[in-house]
């Protein structure tokens, strides 16, 4: 945690010795009133000497009017290197987050990345605003005031002595068991906006199979855990906050009752015992503030340790020293002899695989679901890195390429289309932001969009939901493939990216396609054989491998795999009169 601070708090290191300062001079304040106090109490109230009392009041006034002004400035100050911190975090966490391959996302998980952007960061902001705005003065309030209180009267140092410890182990005995719920708490609120996350994108399979009166009760499950635990920490915070008043309070009595008849004896002035009053209510506030703030500390570290496991993921498709770019005009894509295995799977999920898709060609990828279709497409866009082997294109490694020559080679619409929220127009500008209107309008008639969209009540200036919610699932497909097209690149790879069209769509889109796209690399996933029938090359993938590849013909006649995909396809009559081989 130190170390991530000490470097994130380099740029507010002024800052903070700007707040220190102002600390000091807070305390010094803080500790010089009771002195002060006490001065107007025996030489100005009881010698009735009203030039003394002015004199002193006005002295105790500025003071006041500094202590004030000191600790505003380090309490303003203090909030604003916290958020800046804050702030600053975020946006390293969302950059590391953005460099992730599709692996390390899969890998922590889109919700912990959530929290760790946002509540984990918050932890560490506000426990670095609570160590500059309350921490720092601690020290100087309590020993400043137990120097103090020791020059206004020796005798009554006894009371110090106890009821500084018995202040630290009410203290400590409280936070102890107040530990658990705080994590526990955090856990919970987690399970409640996990589940809650989980019921709202689900809502309509909820509402199909009727299931609302079950998710309510697992909602309820849930928030009364959060309640519980809430409650339980609540009712420690109010024997804490209790406890604190009491021991403050009962060694104010302890004081009059042992100071008080020291007066009445002459042995003790009544100023000094009312410094020593603040002094020691001073000294107990500061000891159990620095208590408070040390609390969080633990907090705070297993905070730091999980945005810096984020922090220092080395991204698995790590950019190039030196990006170099593939030649321009038509490029051939190569994989060879790839393989490659999630972390933690047994088996590899593709295994040697090799497949030439050349330019002008379109190159078809069919095979069973897990077959590893979409895997094998990840690596020719790599989100992914291949174990071993190779993708390349025109004869450049993909691993040679910078993120940005990558992504204006390859176009990729993935399997399931994401929109982002906005309007249509925005969405399809997204990788192609100087696109003019008539060039959205053309990508829109290549992908079959064109109707829809002049059909809807804003045209391009319809909004759309996040993630696309407004649209449906074809338009949403089709929208995807004309933000992809508008890019103009020299590799296009649909994955799956034709499936929620209708027959007819499917073959004036790739009829368009093939227009608009001629010279280009064409790869394409489906599952519907009237998809891909035409394509120039088929390769099927079992099981990670390479089955066969050959033309739609070829692969009839030379591959059982294929023939069972088309046999199992709705109103196929191809396979009939051909014997199995
Ligand atoms: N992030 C992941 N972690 C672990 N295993 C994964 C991950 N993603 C996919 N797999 C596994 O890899 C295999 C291949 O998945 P892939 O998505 O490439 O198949 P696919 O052929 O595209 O399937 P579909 O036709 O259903 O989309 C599957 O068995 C799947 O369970």
């Amino acid at each position: 945690m130190l170390l991530l601070l000490r470097h994130r708090l380099r740029p507010h290191a002024k800052t903070v010795v700007l707040i220190l300062v102002l600390q000091l001079v807070q305390a010094l304040g803080l500790l010089a009133l009771p002195a002060l106090n006490a001065d107007v109490i025996d030489n100005g109230v009881l010698a009735r000497d009203t030039g003394h009392i002015f004199s002193r009041s006005g002295l105790m006034l500025a003071v006041t009017v500094l202590q004030a002004s000191a600790a505003t400035g380090a309490i303003y100050l203090g909030a604003r290197v916290g958020l800046g911190l804050g702030a600053d975090l975020r946006a390293a966490t969302f950059g590391a987050v953005l460099r992730f391959s599709a692996r390390d996302l899969a890998r922590f998980g889109t919700p912990t990345l959530i929290t760790r952007t946002t509540q984990d960061v918050r932890q560490l902001q506000v426990m670095v605003f609570s160590t500059l705005s309350a921490l720092l003065s601690a020290p100087f309030l309590a020993l400043g005031g137990v120097v103090l209180a020791l020059g206004q009267d020796v005798a009554l140092s006894g009371v110090l002595l106890v009821a500084i410890p018995v202040a630290m182990v009410v203290i400590g005995l409280l936070q102890r068991r107040m530990t658990a719920p705080s994590r526990e708490l955090q856990t919970r609120t987690d399970a409640v906006n996990r589940v809650l996350r989980e019921q709202v994108t689900g809502i309509r399979v909820i509402r199909a199979f009727v299931r609302d009166r079950h998710e309510r009760v697992r909602f309820a499950g849930a928030n009364t855990d959060l309640m519980t635990v809430a409650t339980r920490l609540g009712r420690l915070q109010a024997y804490f906050a209790g406890s604190a008043l009491l021991v403050v309070n009962l060694s104010g009595i302890a004081v009059v009752a042992l100071g008080g008849p020291r007066i009445a004896d002459g042995d003790m002035r009544l100023g000094s015992l009312v410094a020593f009053l603040s002094y020691l209510t001073q000294i107990l506030i500061s000891v159990m503030v620095a208590m408070s703030v040390v609390e969080m500390l633990p907090r705070a570290k297993v905070s730091a340790g999980r945005i810096n496991e984020v922090l220092t993921t080395e991204p698995g498709v790590p950019d190039p020293a030196e990006g170099r770019r593939p030649p321009a005009g038509p490029v051939t894509l190569t994989v060879e002899k790839a393989s490659f295995s999630y972390p933690g799977a047994e088996n590899p999920v593709l295994q040697e695989v090799d497949l030439i898709a050349r330019p002008g060609e379109t190159t078809a990828i069919v095979g069973s679901t897990g077959a590893g279709k979409t895997t094998l497409v990840n690596l020719m866009a790599r989100l992914l890195d291949v174990g071993s082997g190779s993708v390349t294109i025109g004869g450049l490694d993909v691993r040679e390429m910078d993120r940005d020559t990558l992504s204006s080679t390859v176009g990729l619409v993935p399997q399931r289309a994401y929109l982002f929220s906005g309007t249509i127009a925005s969405n399809l500008r997204y990788g192609s932001p100087e696109a003019t209107d008539e060039q959205l309008w053309r990508a829109l008639e290549i992908a079959q969009a064109r109707e829809f969209v002049e059909a809807m009540p804003a045209g391009l200036e319809t909004p759309v939901g996040q993630g696309g919610s407004t649209v449906s699932g074809g338009q949403r497909q089709r929208l995807a493939i004309a933000r992809a097209l508008l890019a103009q690149h020299q590799v296009y790879l649909f994955d799956d990216a034709f499936s929620a069209l209708d027959n007819t769509t499917d073959e004036a889109l790739r009829a368009a396609l093939a227009r608009e796209v001629g010279a280009a690399t064409v790869v394409v996933v489906a599952q519907r054989v009237s998809t891909i029938r035409s394509a120039d090359r088929i390769v099927v993938l079992d099981a990670g491998r390479v089955e066969a590849s050959g033309t739609h013909e070829e692969l009839l006649r030379t591959s059982s795999i294929y023939r069972e995909i088309v046999r199992s396809q709705p109103g196929s009559h191809e396979t009939q009169g051909l014997g199995s081989k």
